[in-house]
C-alpha cells in the first residue's frame, strides 16, 4: 500500500489512493486506518491531522472523489486543505488542470493556479455549500434560534460573540484581540464543544478566533473537530472569510483577494458573497505540498505497526518553508 504525505498550509495528511490498492477497505478498516496513520506519538512517522481517501466518483462528471477522515476516525462532509492536494494528485494522474471532485455534499470545481513561491505547487478548490441554518449546523443555541450571525451563546459562559456557518462542515466564529488569539480560550471552547455530550454542538464542531490585521488580511486560528488544534483549516479560513466580509466589510471586502495568515503560513481566499440572491461560495488557493510516499502492508497499518514502513522523501517541504521564512507576515 502506497500512501502520500501532503499538507496545505501546514494542515497535513496522509492521502491514499483506493485504486491502487489491492483490497477494498471496510468502513472500520477506513477509520481504523485513520486513526493509527495518524498518531502523533504513534502513529505513521509524524502522524498527521486526517486521512484522504480518493477514489473514482461514483457518477459522470468529476475526476475523482474525496472522502476526510479526521484523526480521532470521525468523517467530515468537507476538507478545504485536502482538496487542494487531492486536486493535485487528479491532475497529475489524468494530466488535467481544471476539473471538479466529488465530496459528501458536492462537486466542487479545482484549478491548478500560478505557483505561489519556487516548488510550492498551489492549487484552487471551491467551497461550497454555505449554509448559516441552525439545522444545517446541527446546532442549538439560544433557544432554538435559526441562526447564529455575530451574537452571543446564552448557554456558553463567555463575553465573545459568534457567528455560525456551515461550508459544508460546521464553523463557528468569534473576532478577537491578539491576547485572546494567543490564550488557550479556543482550546478550552474547542474542547467542550467536541466533548461528544454538549447542548450546542452535540456532532461538534471546529472552532476559529480570528483578528483582522488589515485591509484583506485577517489572523486564523482553528481548534478542528477531530483533531484539536491544527496549523490552518482550509474550510475554516473560507468560512472566516465570508463572516469577515459580511461583518467587517470595511476592512475585508466582497470579490476581493484576501490574504488569510496562520500559524502553518498562508492561504488566499475570494469570497463571492451573492448580494443579489444566489448562492454564496468561496475561492480558497494555497499550496498543495507533496511531502513524502510511504509504503507498507495494509495489515501492519491496521495493526498499528508502521516499523516496517518505506518513505521516499521529495524536497517540496524545504521549498514551502522557504516560501513562509519569506513572507513578510504581521503578527
Ligand atoms: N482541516 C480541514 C477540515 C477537516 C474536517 C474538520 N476537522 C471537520 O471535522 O469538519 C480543512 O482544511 O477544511
Amino acid at each position: 500500500m502506497e500512501l502520500l504525505k501532503v499538507h496545505g498550509s501546514g494542515n497535513d495528511f496522509y492521502m491514499l489512493d483506493a485504486q491502487k490498492m489491492d483490497k477494498q477497505l471496510s468502513e472500520s478498516e477506513l477509520r481504523q486506518l485513520a486513526i493509527n496513520i495518524c498518531d502523533r506519538d504513534n502513529g505513521l512517522i509524524d502522524g498527521a491531522d486526517g486521512l484522504l481517501f480518493v477514489d473514482k466518483a461514483d457518477h459522470e462528471g468529476p475526476l475523482g472523489r474525496m472522502r476526510v477522515i479526521n484523526a480521532d476516525g470521525s468523517e467530515a462532509s468537507m476538507c478545504g486543505n485536502g482538496l487542494r492536494s487531492v486536486a493535485r494528485y487528479l491532475a497529475e494522474e489524468n494530466r488535467q488542470q481544471s476539473f471538479s471532485v466529488q465530496t459528501m455534499e458536492a462537486d466542487l470545481p479545482v484549478a491548478k493556479m500560478p505557483d505561489l513561491a519556487e516548488g510550492v505547487a498551489t492549487y484552487q478548490a471551491h467551497i461550497a455549500p454555505v449554509s448559516f441554518k441552525a439545522e444545517d449546523l446541527k446546532m442549538h443555541v439560544n433557544d432554538g434560534a435559526d441562526t447564529l450571525v455575530d451574537q452571543a451563546i446564552a448557554e456558553l459562559d463567555t463575553n465573545l460573540k459568534f457567528t455560525a456557518v456551515a461550508v459544508p462542515n460546521p464553523h463557528l466564529i468569534a473576532f478577537v484581540d491578539q491576547d485572546t488569539l494567543e490564550s488557550d480560550e479556543l482550546g478550552e471552547l474547542g474542547r467542550y464543544l467536541n466533548n461528544g455530550n454538549n447542548p450546542v454542538f452535540p456532532d461538534g464542531v471546529n472552532v476559529s478566533f480570528v483578528r483582522i490585521i488589515g485591509q484583506n488580511n485577517i489572523f486564523v486560528r482553528t481548534f478542528e473537530r477531530g483533531v484539536g488544534y491544527t496549523n490552518a483549516c482550509g474550510t475554516a479560513m473560507s468560512a472566516s472569510s465570508l463572516v469577515s466580509v459580511l461583518l467587517h466589510s470595511d476592512e475585508v471586502a466582497n470579490n476581493a483577494e484576501i490574504t488569510v495568515q496562520n500559524p502553518g503560513g498562508i492561504v488566499k481566499t475570494r469570497v463571492h458573497h451573492q448580494i443579489a440572491g444566489g448562492e454564496d461560495y468561496i475561492d480558497l488557493i494555497g499550496n498543495a505540498t507533496f511531502v513524502r510516499t510511504v509504503n507498507l502492508s495494509l495489515e501492519d497499518a491496521l495493526n498499528g505497526d508502521f516499523s516496517h514502513a518505506v518513505k521516499e522523501e521529495t524536497d517540496e517541504q524545504k521549498s514551502y518553508e522557504d516560501f513562509v521564512a519569506g513572507l513578510q507576515l504581521q503578527q
